[in-house]
């Protein structure tokens, strides 16, 4: 089951509440919450306290993706807000294996992201210590970007090792430039998690938007 998580970047962020409450209404698995620094990324978002405003706004899991460096250091604040899956980038981590175990003592799924210009390498040591691994399709920073094509074999890549290793659990995200078009492409490759922002919040309709996700990738 393809499961679409929109991403509350694009969303209005004086109505918050209201909008999770209806991309959960129109069909959305998870909700994607993206966390920038102006370090790790060069934009700023939101933190722990919008975690838990929203929380009682859905009984969607909270996907949170953490665009930090040293996120380390607020994984017990994320998740005392409530978040179900915390993501961390390879690249902000050093001891990338003890800040997967890190997430999972707060009983939190952990996932990995690996940036258009990462190899899928870095994650091959710890697939069998998380719980989805995160492939970027744009530079991370901002909603609205183009799909990156190449970043299609790297979802290949990690299907391919997670099939081999019979880890058929483990979760492939895309997050990036996903819509009606470039969702078949990743899927055919093995995502099975789809991030959309402005493919969601951007439009008029989030219920037809996000049926339009989901047919391309049942239909093609
Ligand atoms: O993590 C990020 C951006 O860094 C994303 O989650 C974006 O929010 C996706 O937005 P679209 O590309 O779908 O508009
Ligand atoms: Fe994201």
């Amino acid at each position: 089951m393809i499961k679409i998580a929109p991403s509350i970047l694009s969303a209005d962020f004086a109505q918050l509440g209201q909008e999770i409450s209806i991309v959960e209404a129109a069909g959305a698995d998870w909700i994607h919450v993206d966390v920038m620094d102006g370090h790790f990324v060069p934009n700023i978002t939101l933190g722990p306290p919008i975690v838990s405003a929203i929380k009682p706004h859905t009984s969607l899991p909270l996907d949170v993706h953490l665009m930090i460096d040293k996120p380390e250091q607020y994984i017990a604040d994320f998740a005392k807000a409530g978040a179900d899956m915390i993501t961390v980038h390879a690249e902000a981590c050093i001891h990338l294996h003890r800040v997967i175990h890190l997430i999972k003592e707060h009983g939190v799924q952990a996932g990995i992201a690996i940036n258009p210009g990462t190899s899928a390498a870095v994650i091959q040591e710890v697939l069998e210590d998380i719980d989805m691994v995160l492939i970027m399709t744009v530079n991370p920073g901002f909603g609205g970007q183009a799909f990156i094509p190449r970043t299609v074999q790297k979802v290949r890549q990690v299907r391919q090792w997670l099939n081999e290793a019979s880890l058929f659990d483990v979760h492939i995200e895309v997050d990036g430039g996903i819509t009606s078009e470039t969702a078949p492409l990743v899927v055919e490759a093995g995502a099975d998690v789809l991030v959309a922002g402005s493919a969601v919040f951007g439009q008029k309709d989030r219920e037809a938007a996000i049926q339009a996700i989901r047919s391309s990738v049942q239909n093609g």
